[in-house]
C-alpha cells in the first residue's frame, strides 16, 4: 500500500480532539469559569469539511455559532508525552473552525448531557490546507481572524491561550494516545458569533493562510 501523506489528514479518519475555554476572553463572553485544566471533547473525522463545500446548518439547531482555531496536526504517535519533547511530535497546523449549535449546547449544558450534539455534526469541522511546521516558527504567538459577510468577527492571537501547545499535547496524551494524522484544536478567542444559511465566513492564519466557506441547509 501507498505510504499516506500527512498533508491530507483530513482523509485519514484519524480522531480530532479538541480544547475548550482556552481563552480567558472567550470563556467570559459565554459567562465560564476561566478553566484550572483543559476542557476535552471529541469530533469524529465526519466532521472534517474542505473549500468548495458547504457548511452545513443541522436541522435541530437554530443557533449555529463559528469559532475560529488554530489546529495542530500530530506527525509522531505517542502516550504521555512529556512537554519537553511535545513538538517533536507536530507535523504541522491547519486553520479550522470549530462550528458549534450554541443552543443545542446551552440546552446540553442544563440538563448535565454531552456536547455531542453541538458540536459533532458532519461538517462541524472545516479545514485549509496543511502549514508544514516551519511556515509557523512560533505557533504561541499568531493572529487568527474570521470575517462573516466581509465583517471583521473574531480576532485573536494565540498568545492568549491559557494553556500552551506544548502543555495540551502532554495533558491529551495522557489520557488519550495521539496518533500520526490526529488534529488538535486548541480553542476559539472572543467573537464568536451566528451563521445563517448563504453566509460566507472567510478566516485566516495572519498572511500563512486563509480559507472560504458557505453556510447552506442541509
Ligand atoms: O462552555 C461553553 O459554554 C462553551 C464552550 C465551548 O464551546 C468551548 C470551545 O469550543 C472553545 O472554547 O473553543
Ligand atoms: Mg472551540
Amino acid at each position: 500500500m501507498a505510504a499516506r501523506n500527512v498533508e491530507r489528514f483530513w482523509e485519514w479518519g484519524r480522531k480530532i480532539v479538541c480544547v475548550g475555554r482556552n481563552y480567558a476572553d472567550h470563556a467570559k463572553e459565554l459567562g465560564n469559569a476561566v478553566p484550572a485544566e483543559p476542557v476535552l471533547f471529541l469530533k469524529p473525522p465526519s466532521a472534517y469539511v474542505r473549500e468548495g463545500a458547504p457548511i452545513l446548518l443541522p436541522g435541530y439547531c437554530s443557533e449555529l455559532h463559528h469559532e475560529v482555531e488554530l489546529g495542530v496536526v500530530i506527525g509522531k504517535a505517542g502516550t504521555a508525552i512529556p512537554q519537553a519533547a511535545a513538538m517533536h511530535h507536530v507535523a504541522g497546523y491547519a486553520l479550522c473552525l470549530d462550528m458549534t449549535a450554541r443552543d443545542v449546547q446551552e440546552r446540553c449544558k442544563s440538563r448535565g448531557l454531552p456536547w455531542t450534539l453541538a458540536k459533532a455534526f458532519n461538517t462541524s469541522c472545516p479545514v485549509s490546507d496543511f502549514v508544514p511546521k516551519e511556515k509557523i516558527p512560533d505557533p504561541g504567538n499568531i493572529r487568527l481572524w474570521l470575517k462573516v459577510n466581509e465583517q471583521l468577527r473574531q480576532d485573536g492571537s494565540t498568545s492568549q491561550m491559557i494553556f500552551s501547545i506544548p502543555y495540551l499535547i502532554s495533558y491529551i496524551s495522557d489520557v488519550i494516545s495521539l496518533e500520526e494524522g490526529d488534529l488538535i484544536l486548541t480553542g476559539t478567542p472572543k467573537g464568536v458569533s451566528s451563521v445563517q444559511e448563504h453566509d460566507e465566513l472567510q478566516a485566516g492564519i495572519e498572511d500563512v493562510v486563509t480559507m472560504t466557506f458557505r453556510v447552506a441547509s442541509r
